[in-house]
């Protein structure tokens, strides 16, 4: 025998010396879910150790999150049933909690990076991402007023907008808004490669966001297919995308290697809301290790080529670094 394979990993000195992926506190995007009110603080039933939080929590939370390196979070507000409507009046409200918590948290930290979730399924009566018509998302309609919203949390002070919704021609149609009203530093991080997927059930618990009829099928990704998420992310780069997601991260491996290999732009995965609670419920039965789990977790996700990793577990993998 000539060739010694396990040289290379004879010691933990040697293994990080050889080690490829090394996941880093700015690699992380963490996800905030904030809701009305003073001092609060709930935990989201599906989310065990997961919270949403008022305002003033919001922006503890914040600093606390800057003081540990990480350098963005992604917001979602949970909007009041009586403010819902399928219109989206509420999602462009310059006074709304979207756009008083950015102010705030921009207030608070001025450094850190606020993203926000551009959709409007916590807005809509009907829980979907887009103005309902006859029974169907409506698309065009639907783009004009995620342009507005937008504009609106630009106005606020984002740094960038993330529309997660999957119309066809938001990007280019955002991108075109921003520039009109002079908004030349406010990025877009595209959700281009969104699935629909099973495994966001606890995200729409936290929010109250599931939709009332139907599912989600005619505008996010079929899981059967990668050809639509390349063809798809490549066109929202040509409209202006600076970042690309990929969504959800750990069944998407694939999709992420290979919209890594055709694009320029950095690549951010969401590790979302079930990927979350499966490794939480796993670990309260006592059949998985949690802290290796989330460290095995986010590193192939990185392994696979993703820039940025969105993930409820930003903390306690800065926490175990
Ligand atoms: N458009 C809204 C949105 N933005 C992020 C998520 C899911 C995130 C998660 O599950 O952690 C969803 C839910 C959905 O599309 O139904
Ligand atoms: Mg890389």
């Amino acid at each position: 025998m000539i060739r010694r394979n396990r040289i290379l990993r004879t010691s933990p000195a040697i293994r990080a010396m050889v080690a490829e992926t090394v996941l880093r506190p700015s690699d992380f995007i963490a996800p905030l879910f904030i809701v009305e009110g003073q001092n609060v603080k709930e935990e989201i039933i599906s989310m065990p150790g997961y919270f949403r939080y008022s305002l003033d929590l919001t922006v503890k939370e914040v600093k606390e999150l800057w003081n540990m390196g990480i350098k963005s979070v992604l917001l979602f507000i949970k909007c009041a049933d009586e403010l819902k409507d399928n219109k989206g009046t509420e999602a462009v409200n310059p006074n709304g909690l979207m756009q008083r918590a950015i102010k705030a948290i921009k207030d608070a930290v001025p450094e850190i990076v606020v993203m926000t979730d551009v959709a409007l399924d916590p807005y809509s009566s009907y829980g979907h991402d887009g103005i309902v018509e006859n029974g169907e998302i409506v698309n065009d309609i639907t783009v004009e007023v995620l342009s507005r919203m937008s504009l609106s949390h630009a106005e606020a002070g984002a740094d960038f907008v993330a529309p997660s919704d999957k119309m066809d021609g938001r990007i280019l149609s955002i991108r075109t808004i921003l520039e009109q009203h002079s908004f030349h530093k406010v990025g877009i991080m595209a959700y281009s490669a969104k699935y629909a997927s099973c495994l966001y059930g606890p995200f729409r618990d936290a929010l109250d966001s599931a939709p009332g009829f139907g599912d989600k099928k005619t505008y996010q990704l079929d899981f059967a297919n990668s050809d639509q998420a390349l063809k798809e992310t490549l066109m929202d780069v040509e409209e202006g995308a600076d970042i690309v997601m990929v969504k959800p991260a750990l069944y998407y491996l694939d999709v992420i290697q290979k919209i890594k290999d055709h694009v320029h732009v950095p690549v951010s995965a969401y590790h979302v809301s079930g990927e979350y609670s499966m490794i939480k419920a796993a670990a309260k039965m006592g059949w998985l290790n949690e802290e290796k789990a989330i460290i095995e977790a986010l590193t192939s996700i990185k392994r696979a080529g993703a820039d940025l990793i969105a993930t409820y577990f930003a903390k306690d993998a800065v926490r175990l670094l």
